[in-house]
């Protein structure tokens, strides 16, 4: 029986958080998924992605279509339910339109964020683990990039975002001992569920380099963009740690796990796989296991992106017990079959205003 019986994943029908949830359900533990479908796809009936989530585990998943900035309905859940700890993945995350929309990045993520932790607060429930990325880290000063690396010099509202709840996280903490939460830094999370039924449908933009690079072996692109190839690296091509999806997930049970049995105040893990990869390197992987062939067009860097990161993942290994175990090769392998069996993503209905993929309202 898991310390944590019955947790609730803000964000669940998205990208990472449906992974998550199937993990969750395999460990064991009760599921209350929320998501208000700003970035995640809505049929007739609730979400697709959990729905599949509850075909891969035969597990059932208590889903309710709720925003973090509607503070009664956020409420109504806790009230209803005993959440022993909440995992928070619900977040705007379009690099690009958070340039253009500043206000309505800072409303979603930072109120948002504060709603529920008050909330939290109000039902006596103080653990937390956090949604975090690498990008609090900016330009790297140093590779690999460990946890004590400086933070805060972010080019993008939307990784300030990140940035900003990690401080107001450090505060509460340091303010009240009960918090107990866990910050994880993601580095690049690519890949799908093994079984192709779940996986990665940006509903928002389509900037990142593998459903970008699997659209143009569908034929859907005619051809892949590369940001730069005169960066200092090896080849040219920017370094990045790409992290398999399912990693990435246990990542979230192993957190859980830690927060069962140790009381943190707010501890901050890197995850990520600690080895580097080029986008020509990538691009090499995913036309040798999926024998596809990518065009690819050579253009100047892309504003803002960085030359390498990778992680430095050994606290997580060391105290989480947590290391990924998946190669690149089956991040192509599991991305391209969930992009074959589903050429169109999931299948798309129009939004409707209340809707339960199971259980209560
Ligand atoms: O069409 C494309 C898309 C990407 N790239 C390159 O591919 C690499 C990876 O790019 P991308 O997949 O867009 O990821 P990042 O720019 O590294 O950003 C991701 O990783 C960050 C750190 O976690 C998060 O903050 C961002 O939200 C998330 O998009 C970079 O070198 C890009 O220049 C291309 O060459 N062509």
């Amino acid at each position: 029986m898991p310390r944590f019986k019955t947790i609730l994943v803000t964000g669940g029908a998205g990208y990472i958080g449906s992974h998550c949830v199937v993990d969750l359900l395999n460990a064991g533990h009760d599921v209350i998924a929320i998501d208000n479908f700003a970035n995640a796809v809505c049929d007739e009936e609730g979400s697709p992605a959990l729905k599949r989530a509850q075909q891969i585990t035969g597990k059932k998943i208590v889903f309710y279509e709720a925003d973090l900035l509607n503070k009664p309905q956020i409420n109504d859940i806790f009230d209803k339910h005993p959440i022993d700890c909440v995992i928070h993945f619900a977040a705007l995350k379009a690099v690009g339109e958070s340039m253009q929309q500043p206000l309505l990045y800072y409303q979603n993520n930072l109120l948002g964020m504060l709603n529920l932790l008050e909330i939290m607060r109000n039902h006596e429930c103080y653990q937390m683990v956090f949604s975090s990325s690498c990008t609090v880290y900016g330009e790297p000063e140093y590779l690999p990039i460990t946890e004590t690396h400086p933070t805060g010099s972010i080019t993008n509202v939307y990784g300030r975002t990140k940035y900003f709840i990690e401080e107001m996280l450090k505060d509460l903490s340091a303010a009240d001992e009960k918090w107990n939460i866990i910050s994880l830094r993601y580095f690049n999370p690519v890949g799908a569920h093994p079984s192709g039924l779940i996986g990665e449908d940006p509903t928002k933009e389509f900037t990142n380099l593998m459903p970008f690079m699997a659209q143009v072996a569908l034929g859907k692109k005619p051809v892949l963009t590369v940001f730069g190839n005169d960066y200092n690296t090896p080849d040219g091509t920017g370094i990045r740690d790409y992290i398999h999806v399912m990693d990435l997930a246990s990542g979230h049970v192993a957190a859980l796990n830690y927060l069962g049995s140790n009381q943190v105040g707010l501890k901050v893990y890197n995850l990520g796989t600690g080895r580097g990869v080029s986008v020509k390197e990538l691009v090499e992987v995913f036309e040798r296991v999926t024998e596809t062939k990518i065009p690819l067009k050579y253009v100047d860097r892309r504003l803002g992106d960085i030359t390498a990161m990778w992680a430095d993942a050994t606290l997580a290994r060391e105290e989480l017990g947590w290391s990924t175990k998946l190669t690149i090769e089956e991040m192509c392998t599991d991305f391209w079959r969930w992009q074959t069996m589903n050429p169109d993503g999931y299948p798309k209905k129009s939004k409707k205003t209340s809707v339960i993929v199971n259980g209560n309202s």
